[in-house]
């Protein structure tokens, strides 16, 4: 079976994990590289790439659909919430580190960073967050694959850069840095969680569906619940993390939206039943919608003026 992959060392990293974990299943694959348009127009903010990040998806989704390929692996929040019903998510990874991880050129907490301090990010998620945290600091765009971004904080280019820690875990990156907690800085949906995408029907959605992690698939479409009612249609700051508490019979859910400068947000943090709780959480979606979270998203949409996003619910 072929696996279909973009090629940035992150995404052949996941692959490549895709891979070793079906072979200890006994299933031989190999590895094809596809370029996506994302990937050749890498001197843009992701947001202003047509199609947002979802262009990188979609095109692994018509090279399998065209047959050339049999298993995709994505990172999950890349991934449109609008999926076609002939490529099913046959597996959802167990999730790794789901938080996001501050890296200072000289090892400064976030909270003894000197005002005026440069911060690094490429998402406006957390831009927004570190913005709210220490309105005092400057960010950044902050572009190119994890490498490039750590050579620019290395350069002296940025005193900070804000990355998802399990993008540095996956490439094997043993970095000191501090992780941000979810209560200041809510990850963006389905962070650090890995899909692998199928064809319907096939053997490959058969022998795939056996890396399925159940918890982890639970707490992901727990977290697109709770931001589905948002619209704003496109890359604005939202956070949404659904952590399953150990006797498995609650959900820790925290979700929330900012405005770009971070200085408006709107928050929820709850705890919802196991049993019933997409129905919960749906509830939770509308009431995030009740108390302004929509007009927010919205109005960062607009200021995000002259880009031009497709019709997919992408936050990070
Ligand atoms: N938006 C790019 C992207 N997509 C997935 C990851 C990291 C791995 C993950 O969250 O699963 C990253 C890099 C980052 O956010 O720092």
């Amino acid at each position: 079976m072929i696996i279909g992959t973009r090629g940035s060392q992150l995404a052949l990293a996941q692959a490549e994990n895709v891979a070793r974990l079906l072979k200890a299943q006994g299933v031989e694959t190999s590895l094809k590289i596809i370029k996506t348009s994302g990937d050749r127009f890498t001197d843009r903010p992701l947001h202003a790439v047509s199609g947002g990040v979802g262009a990188f998806v979609r095109e692994l989704d018509d090279v399998m659909l065209a047959g050339e390929i049999d298993i995709a692996v994505h990172s999950m929040k890349d991934m449109p919430t609008i999926r076609p019903a002939t490529l099913p998510t046959a597996a959802v990874l167990k999730r790794d580190t789901p938080f996001d991880i501050l890296l200072t050129y000289d090892g400064t907490p976030l909270d003894e960073l000197p005002e005026q301090s440069i911060i690094g990010t490429s998402s406006l998620r957390r831009a927004a967050q570190i913005k709210r945290y220490r309105p005092d600091l400057i960010t950044q765009d902050l572009r190119g694959n994890i490498d490039t971004r750590l050579r620019k904080l290395k350069e002296g280019k940025y005193d900070g850069i804000l990355l998802a820690k399990a993008g540095l875990e996956r490439l094997g990156w043993e970095l000191e840095g501090e992780i941000l907690s979810p209560d200041f800085f809510c990850p963006s949906p389905n962070q650090g969680t890995v899909a692998v995408v199928t064809r319907a029907g096939t053997e490959a959605e058969a022998v795939v569906s056996r890396l399925d992690h159940t918890d982890s698939r639970i707490a992901t479409e727990i977290e697109r619940i709770l931001i589905s009612e948002l619209g704003g249609g496109c890359t604005t700051p939202v956070g949404s993390y659904a952590e399953i508490t150990p006797d498995r019979k609650e959900i820790h859910v925290r979700a929330e939206v900012l405005s770009l400068d971070g200085e408006e947000s709107v928050r929820i943090d709850e705890f919802i039943p196991m049993l019933g709780g997409l129905e919960e959480a749906t509830e939770l979606g509308h009431r995030l919608v009740e108390m302004g979270g929509r007009k927010l998203a919205e109005d960062a949409l607009l200021q995000l003026s002259g880009n031009s996003c497709g019709p997919d619910n992408l936050y990070d």
